[in-house]
Parts: structure tokens; C-alpha cells; sequence
């Protein structure tokens, strides 16, 4: 079963805890990414810990192979669930995180690469030289990741139907850019809805803005679990 990882993205330490207090760590996971991290640290990443909850460490690490290796070695001292590192930092990098990871044996965090952010688009991969779009450049880096080790990918949900049927049941694909019909797109382009996500392929659903800027995040989370359940039929 697709399982929900909530982004935690705030700016107030006080205000992402009291919306964790709300949430049962049974019933989804937590993210907490480049803006809480830098604001708060490992202490932060340990309170949600203390409460129970699985951590997906999204600071997305883009580096030489040593420093690489070495930032997803101190994620893993930190305990967290989950960590990424771009895939667009090569074979001999993502090789590197995998080998280092080694030393954690069964107590390691999975390792995740991403492909293309969800928030771009064909055009703007242009203009950055990524000339073949986003659909051929996530599966070309999808092989890539999973030819290095790692356990799977971050793409969007549109991407899902052909990296499940290429990569295989046991490839992680987790995906943000979701978007319930009730919540606004804001700066995600590749976006999809829970349910649709997860008839796609999706594994894990990474989802921030629509439950945490709803009016009310709870009533936003239960109506996706909602739409979840209906779409498995429960
Ligand atoms: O391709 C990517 C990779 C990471 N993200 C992160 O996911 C969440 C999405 O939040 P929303 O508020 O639901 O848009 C956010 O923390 C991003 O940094 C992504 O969106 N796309």
C-alpha cells in the first residue's frame, strides 16, 4: 500500500510541531527538507524521531563522490528512514553513497536519486541542455540510479507508469507534485492527484502545501486518505 510522507516546510519551528502533534506516525511518515534543516538542524530531524515518526531526509545531495558519501553517512548516524542525492551527480557518486551505506548493514536508511524536480518543465529543461524532456531524462537517470544501487527514485507520478513496467516491482518510486483537485498547483508543473499517483505506480506520496497551507491540514489529510481508500476500492 502506498504509504503518505507529509513535507514538513515551515519557517517556525513551534508551528511544524504543533501540526505534528496532530499526525499518527501509523499512519504517515514526515519529510523535512532543505529549509527546516538549515534552520534547525539534527535536532529537529531527533524531536520528530522522539514522536515516533519515520524521517525522509530530503536535502537532495549534489557534491563530489567523497563529500557525497560522507553527507549521507551522517543522514544515516542520524537514524532518518529515507535520504536522496541527485542522480545528475553521476555513476562514481551515487556508488560512493551506496558503498558507504554499507557500513550501516541492515540499520541503513534507504538511498534515493532525483531525477527531474517536479516543478520543471520540458522547456526550461532546455534551457538548461537537458534537450530530450522530462520522461526520457527520468528513465535514462532511473537506470542509472538503480545500475549504481540505489534503492529507487524521486520523479513525478507521470513517470511512474514507465519506470514500474523498466524498473521492476521492488524500485522505489516516490513522488511529490501532488495535488488533490482541491488544492492550488503552486510552483509544481509535473503534478498528479493521490489517487490517480498511485494507479500510476507511486509508492510513496510526498505531500506538503495542500495539508500543510490547508485551513485545516487534518481535514485535508483525511480527505486523502479518503480518496485513497475509495480508489482501492476499502
Ligand atoms: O522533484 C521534487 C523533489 C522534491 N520536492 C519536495 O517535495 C515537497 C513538495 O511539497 P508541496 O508543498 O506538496 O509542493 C517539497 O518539500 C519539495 O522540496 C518536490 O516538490 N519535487
Amino acid at each position: 500500500m502506498a504509504s503518505i510522507i507529509v513535507a514538513l516546510d515551515f519557517a517556525d519551528r513551534l508551528e511544524a510541531l504543533q501540526l505534528v502533534d496532530q499526525l499518527d506516525p501509523a499512519r504517515c511518515r514526515l519529510k523535512v527538507g532543505k529549509e527546516m534543516f538549515t534552520r534547525f538542524g539534527p535536532g529537529f530531524v531527533q524531536a520528530l524521531q522522539g514522536r515516533g515518526f519515520e524521517v525522509f531526509l530530503d536535502l537532495k545531495f549534489h557534491d563530489i563522490p567523497n563529500t557525497a558519501a560522507a553527507a549521507v553517512a551522517s543522514a544515516a548516524e542520524l537514524g532518518v528512514w529515507m535520504v536522496n542525492v541527485h542522480a545528475s551527480g553521476g555513476r562514481r557518486m551515487m556508488e560512493a553513497c551506496v558503498r558507504e551505506l554499507e557500513n550501516f548493514g541492515e540499520d541503513r536508511p534507504f538511498l534515493i536519486g532525483v531525477t527531474v524536480l517536479t516543478s520543471l518543465t520540458d522547456s526550461e529543461l532546455k534551457e538548461i541542455g537537458w534537450e530530450e524532456g522530462a520522461g526520457a531524462t527520468v528513465n535514462r537517470l532511473s537506470s542509472l540510479a538503480r545500475e549504481s544501487g540505489l534503492d529507487g527514485v524521486v520523479c513525478s507520478a507521470a513517470e511512474a507508469p514507465s519506470l514500474r513496467d523498466a524498473m521492476g516491482a521492488d524500485f522505489r518510486l516516490v513522488t511529490p507534485g501532488i495535488r488533490p483537485a482541491f488544492a492550488a498547483q503552486g510552483d509544481q508543473q509535473r503534478v498528479m492527484t493521490p489517487a490517480k499517483a498511485v494507479a500510476a505506480g507511486s509508492d510513496d506520496l510526498v505531500i506538503g502545501r495542500p495539508i500543510t497551507r490547508a485551513e485545516d491540514p487534518m481535514a485535508a489529510l483525511v480527505a486523502i486518505e479518503q480518496e485513497l481508500s475509495e480508489s482501492r476500492g476499502v
